[in-house]
């Protein structure tokens, strides 16, 4: 299991600090989550913040996901900017098999996010290309909202679509993630697991991640 602090919940003003104190304590991936006051009703940081981060010194994977539409220019800013992981809405891009190729050709691995009401059948053309989905389980736009619980049946149907193509795609969950929820989600087949609240709330950084791994045993 990979566990991906969403830096939406960090101090911004000690941005660099907050992620190497998540990255010490044990996380495996650095969440950024991307919003343009448009796809979602919420603002939060660009490229240049990403390019930042590197230059602090991160190394690493910075898990980039974009709630921006449209989505072609951000992937190609990412990408420069030092992103390991791209992901977007399907309804964000009018060509989806386009932004997804362009992901790769930058070299990153790339992701489509569903949101809660997005069914799993927007995926039946691409999913052959993605390296992993990000199965949203709050409505996108803002941390600290509450796990929906119909998503763990969403996550079991993905993970059944993933073994009868015989893909090796990683399911991404995102969205009130927290030591009460996470255990229901590993079971049904998540693999990387987005904490914000659950995460930069707490005082000690080291014991809410351990929690969150040592809930799912
Ligand atoms: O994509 C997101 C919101 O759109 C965030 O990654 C997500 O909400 C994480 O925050 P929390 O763990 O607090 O729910
Ligand atoms: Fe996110």
């Amino acid at each position: 299991m990979q566990i991906a602090p969403s830096i939406l919940s960090a101090d911004f003003a000690r941005l660099g600090a907050e992620v190497d104190a998540v990255l010490d304590a044990g996380a495996d991936i650095v969440h950024f989550d991307v919003m343009d006051n448009h796809y979602v009703p919420n603002l939060t940081f660009g490229p240049m913040i990403c390019s930042a981060l590197r230059d602090y010194g991160v190394q690493a994977d910075i898990d980039v996901h974009l709630m921006v539409e449209p989505v072609d220019a951000m992937i190609e800013a990412f990408a420069k900017a030092g992103a390991s992981m791209i992901s977007f809405h399907p309804d964000a891009t009018p060509h989806m098999h386009r932004s997804i190729s362009l992901v790769k050709d930058l070299g990153c691995k790339v992701g489509i996010a569903l949101n809660p009401g997005t069914p799993l059948h927007e995926l039946e053309e691409v999913i052959q290309y993605l390296d992993y989905v990000l199965l949203m389980t709050v409505n996108p736009g803002f941390g600290g909202q509450q796990f929906i619980p119909q998503s763990t049946d969403k996550i079991k149907r993905l993970k059944q679509m993933i073994e009868t193509r015989k893909l090796s795609t990683l399911i991404e969950v995102d969205g009130g993630i927290n030591a009460e929820t996470i255990k229901q989600t590993y079971d049904a087949g998540a693999d990387i697991f987005v904490a914000g609240s659950a995460i930069f709330n707490a005082k000690d950084y080291k014991h809410s991640i351990d929690s969150l791994r040592q809930a799912v045993k």
